[in-house]
Formats: structure tokens, C-alpha cells, sequence
């Protein structure tokens, strides 16, 4: 079933309001793959409640990241079902439109992609989607200055930036953006051990799906942990 099929009829145990998302029977086939091929990861579920923190671990290649982006709609997955909760009711990314999902459920890369143009041209193109005119932002380079990010880098070309500032900048505009959820892969990777523990500060209050491979960081952060394994089995506590 791609992600647009989810059927959140299906999916009889959400309450209105709570969790704030629902990930059920998730499921994605390795890369090229042939329906009959090997599963990346299979039936994976979990309730996340506002403010957790499920950090994923697992080796190199196992598929956190992919994971990520099935539940962020931008690949596609074979099963499963995502719903965000709410005021209104549970909510599908079919009913509410992709769009918006990725606007409530926002995956912030590891690295942003070697895009032309400066960080305040993405903030620019960020704000001219018509799910994000509706929202109320925050100012992204406050956010950044908090860790150390001179507001002078944001009209630099990104590829003049260090692998940090990148990081810091992009999780920043992630956040100004107000998303229910955050999807964050590997965020304080580039950064040192200081300026880390400033960004686990403001982005441990969040609702997250943390990817790391620092057992001391999840130590930190984590609320809850799903371990992915090679043959396609997971663990959640
Ligand atoms: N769209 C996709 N569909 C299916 N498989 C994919 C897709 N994109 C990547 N893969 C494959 O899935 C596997 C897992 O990749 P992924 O990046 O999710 O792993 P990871 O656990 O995040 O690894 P790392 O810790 O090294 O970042 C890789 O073999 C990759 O080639």
C-alpha cells in the first residue's frame, strides 16, 4: 500500500488528541527489490505521546533513515499506516494531503543537500509553500545565534558553510518552522561536544524520532528506543 493509501479507518485505537503520532505495521522492501524481495524493516509500530523522544538505533545501512522518510512521505513504503493526532481527530497524510504531513512531520537530513544559494534563500523558499504562509515561524537565525551561528553566515552560499554550521542552521529552520513532529537524522553529528548539548537542550522539549549511534546521547535524550536489526526484526522499549 503506498502512504497515500493509508486507511486511518483502519486504525480504530487512536483517540482524538492522543498520541500526537501513530506509526503501525510499517513496512518497506530493500531497494529494487521485487514484491517478493527482502524486507529493509517489517511491520514496525509505535505510539509516540507529545514531548517523547524515540531515538532509533542500529548498524550502518539497517534503515533508519529510510524509516525516517517512509514516515516523513517522501519514499514510499509497501504497508503500514502514520496518523497524527489531534484536536480534530486522528489524521492520515491522505487525509490531511502530503503537503501538510511533511509540514506537521518535518524530516530535517543529516546533512542539507548541496543546494545553490544561501540558507536565507531556503528560509525564502520554506515560507513560499502555502502550508507554511498558514503557520505561525519563529525567527530561524535567534534560533541558530543560540547556538553559536553568527547571523552573518545566513546569506553565504551553503557550500562556504562547515559541515556544523549546516547542521545547526538547518535544524534551525526546521524549528522555526513549528512542526508537530520532528524526524532527526543523526542532527549532532558534525557538532562538538558543547554546542551539542546546547541543541539536544532545545530539541529534547520536542516531540521527536531521533536517529544516533551515541549510546550516551540516547542516555540523554531518549524516552523510548526502537533498535532496528539486519534481518529485518526491531526491538522497542
Ligand atoms: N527508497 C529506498 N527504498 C528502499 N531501500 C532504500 C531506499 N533508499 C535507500 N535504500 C537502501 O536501504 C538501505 C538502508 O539505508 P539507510 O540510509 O536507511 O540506512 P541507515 O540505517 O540510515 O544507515 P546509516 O546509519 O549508515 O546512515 C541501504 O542499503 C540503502 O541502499
Amino acid at each position: 500500500m503506498s502512504a497515500a493509501g493509508c486507511d486511518v479507518t483502519s486504525y480504530g485505537a487512536v483517540d482524538a488528541g492522543q498520541p500526537a503520532l501513530c506509526v503501525k505495521e510499517l513496512s518497506k522492501r530493500r531497494e529494487g527489490n521485487a514484491d517478493d524481495g527482502e524486507y529493509l524493516f517489517y511491520d514496525v509500530g509505535f505510539e509516540l505521546h507529545e514531548g517523547e523522544v524515540l531515538v532509533v538505533r542500529g548498524p550502518s545501512g539497517v534503515g533508519k533513515t529510510t524509516l525516517l522518510r517512509c514516515i516523513a512521505q517522501l519514499t514510499p513504503h509497501e504497508a503500514g499506516i502514520c496518523v497524527l493526532g489531534g484536536a480534530g481527530g486522528p489524521q492520515s497524510p491522505a487525509d490531511m494531503g502530503v503537503p501538510q504531513w511533511r509540514a506537521d512531520v518535518m524530516y530535517v537530513p543529516q546533512r542539507p543537500a548541496q543546494m545553490p544559494g544561501s540558507p536565507l534563500d531556503l528560509v525564502e523558499h520554506v515560507n513560499s509553500f502555502a502550508v507554511q504562509r498558514a503557520r505561525h515561524h519563529y525567527d530561524p537565525i535567534e534560533i541558530a545565534e543560540d547556538w553559536g551561528v553568527s547571523s552573518d553566515l545566513w546569506d553565504k552560499k551553503w557550500a562556504e558553510l562547515s559541515g556544523g554550521e549546516q547542521q545547526r542552521i538547518a535544524l534551525a529552520i526546521a524549528l522555526s518552522c513549528e512542526p508537530r513532529v520532528l524526524l532527526l537524522d543523526e542532527p549532532t553529528s558534525a557538532l562538538d561536544p558543547q554546542t551539542t548539548l546546547l541543541v539536544e537542550e532545545v530539541l529534547a522539549a520536542r516531540t521527536c524520532i531521533w536517529i544516533t549511534h551515541d549510546d550516551a546521547q540516547e542516555a540523554r535524550v531518549a524516552t523510548r528506543s526502537l533498535t532496528l536489526h539486519t534481518n529485518a526484526t526491531h526491538d522497542i522499549a
